[in-house]
C-alpha cells in the first residue's frame, strides 16, 4: 500500500471527524458476550443436563442443546428461544428484505440525497447503492449462495459436519426430492436440502448465519442513517442560522418545506436496525456456542470494516465507496 494514501490531510482528518464513529461497533461483541454469559448463569437458560461439571459446556449451545434439530424437538421456556417465534419468521428469516425496504426509504427521502446540490446527488446516490451492493453481496455469497452452497454451508461440511438421521426414503418423501441413495442426499449438503429432506444438520461447526445477518444489517443501517442525519442536521443547521441572519419580515419559503417523510424513513430505519440488535442479543442468549456466535461476528465485523472504516484511511477506496454523511 503506497504511504501517500495512509498519510493525514487536513481535509482527510476533518472528514475523520464527521465520518461515522468505529467504536460504535463495539455494541456488537458486547451484546454477544453478556448474552453469552447470561446463558450461562441463568437458571431457565442453562438445561439441568449441562452442568457446570461438563467441561464442554462452555462452548455448548444453551437451551437449544441442538440449534439443528427440527422445530417441536422441545418446548423451551422464554418464547425468544422457540425458533417460530414471530419475530424469527416475519423478521429475521426474511431479514434483507427489512434491511433492503429501510436502505430504500432512506436513499428516496433523505435531504443528503434528494436536496444535495445538483452533480453531487448522483454521485451520493451511486456510493449509497455501491454499499449497500457490497453488504448485499457479502450476505448473499455467506448465507445464500456461494458458487454452489454459502460459506456458512461449506464451512460447517469443511469442518466435518454432515446431514443425519436421514434415511433415503425419508428424503424423497420428507422432501420431494429426486434422490435415491444415500450418497446422492449427501452431494446437496446445504442446511436448507437437509432440513427440507427431514435430516439434522449436525456435527461441524456451525457459523451462526443470524449472528452474521443480524450485525452486518443493523450495523450497514445504523451507519448509513447516522451519515444521512448528521449531513441533515448540518444541513437544518446552517439553513436556520442563515434565516436568522437575514432580514426576516417576510413570510419563510420554507414553511411548506415537511419533514415527516425523511424523519418517518430515519425511524423506521433505525427501528429494524434496533429490532436486529435485539434479536442478536435473543440468539446470543438461546442459540449456538461461543464460537459459533464469534465466526458470525468476525464474517460481519470484517465486512463493515472494508464498507465503513477502511475507506476512512484508505483514500483511493473512499474515492469510491463514499462515507454516509460527508
Ligand atoms: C444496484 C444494486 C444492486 C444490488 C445487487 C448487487 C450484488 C448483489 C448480488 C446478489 C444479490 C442478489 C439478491 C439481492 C436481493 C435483495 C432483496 C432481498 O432481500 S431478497 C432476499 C430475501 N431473503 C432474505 O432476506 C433471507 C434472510 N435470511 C437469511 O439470510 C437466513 O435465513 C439467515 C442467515 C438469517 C439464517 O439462516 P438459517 O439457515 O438459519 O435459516
Ligand atoms: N433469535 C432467534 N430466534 C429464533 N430462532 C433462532 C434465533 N437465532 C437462531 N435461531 C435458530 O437457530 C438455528 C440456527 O441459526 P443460525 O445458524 O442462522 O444462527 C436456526 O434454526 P432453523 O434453521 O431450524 O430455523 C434459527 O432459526
Amino acid at each position: 500500500m503506497a504511504t501517500s494514501s495512509r498519510s493525514v490531510s487536513p481535509t482527510q482528518s476533518k472528514a475523520n471527524r464527521r465520518a461515522p464513529p468505529a467504536i460504535a461497533l463495539i455494541i456488537y461483541p458486547i451484546t454477544l458476550i453478556v448474552g453469552s454469559i447470561f446463558s450461562a448463569i441463568s437458571p431457565t437458560a442453562r438445561p439441568p443436563s449441562r452442568g457446570s461439571s461438563d467441561p464442554a459446556s462452555a462452548l455448548a449451545p444453551t437451551i437449544a442443546a441442538d440449534i439443528n434439530v427440527p422445530d417441536g424437538h422441545s418446548s423451551p421456556v422464554n418464547y425468544f428461544a422457540r425458533k417460530n417465534n414471530i419475530f424469527n419468521l416475519y423478521f429475521v428469516k426474511i431479514g434483507w428484505v427489512w434491511i433492503t425496504f429501510a436502505f430504500f426509504a432512506l436513499l428516496l427521502t433523505q435531504p443528503y440525497f434528494t436536496k444535495a446540490p445538483s452533480g453531487l446527488r448522483g454521485k451520493r446516490s451511486a456510493q449509497a447503492l455501491l454499499r449497500y451492493s457490497i453488504v448485499t453481496l457479502a450476505w448473499f455469497l455467506t448465507t445464500q449462495w456461494f458458487f454452489g452452497p454459502a460459506v456458512i454451508d461449506r464451512a460447517f461440511v469443511l469442518t466435518g459436519g454432515k446431514c443425519e438421521s436421514l434415511t433415503p426414503l425419508a428424503a424423497a418423501a420428507g422432501g420431494g426430492l429426486a434422490v435415491d441413495s444415500w450418497e446422492e442426499i449427501k452431494l446437496i449438503f446445504t442446511a436448507a436440502a437437509c432440513k427440507v429432506a427431514g435430516g439434522v444438520w449436525r456435527g461441524g461447526h456451525d457459523v451462526s448465519g443470524h449472528v452474521f445477518m443480524l450485525v452486518l444489517g443493523s450495523a450497514f443501517l445504523g451507519f448509513e442513517t447516522l451519515g444521512a442525519s448528521r449531513s441533515y442536521l448540518n444541513v437544518a443547521g446552517s439553513e436556520a442560522k442563515a434565516k436568522d441572519d437575514s432580514d426576516d419580515d417576510s413570510t419563510s419559503d420554507n414553511e411548506d418545506d415537511d419533514d415527516s417523510v425523511p424523519i418517518f424513513a430515519r425511524r423506521f430505519a433505525w427501528g429494524v436496525a434496533g429490532l436486529s440488535w435485539w434479536m442478536l442479543f435473543m440468539t446470543a442468549i438461546w442459540f449456538h456456542t461461543w464460537l459459533e456466535k464469534l465466526s458470525g461476528l468476525a464474517i460481519s465485523l470484517g465486512v463493515a470494516y472494508v464498507t465503513y472504516l477502511l475507506p476512512q484511511s484508505l483514500l483511493p477506496w473512499r474515492d469510491i465507496t463514499g462515507i454516509p454523511g460527508l
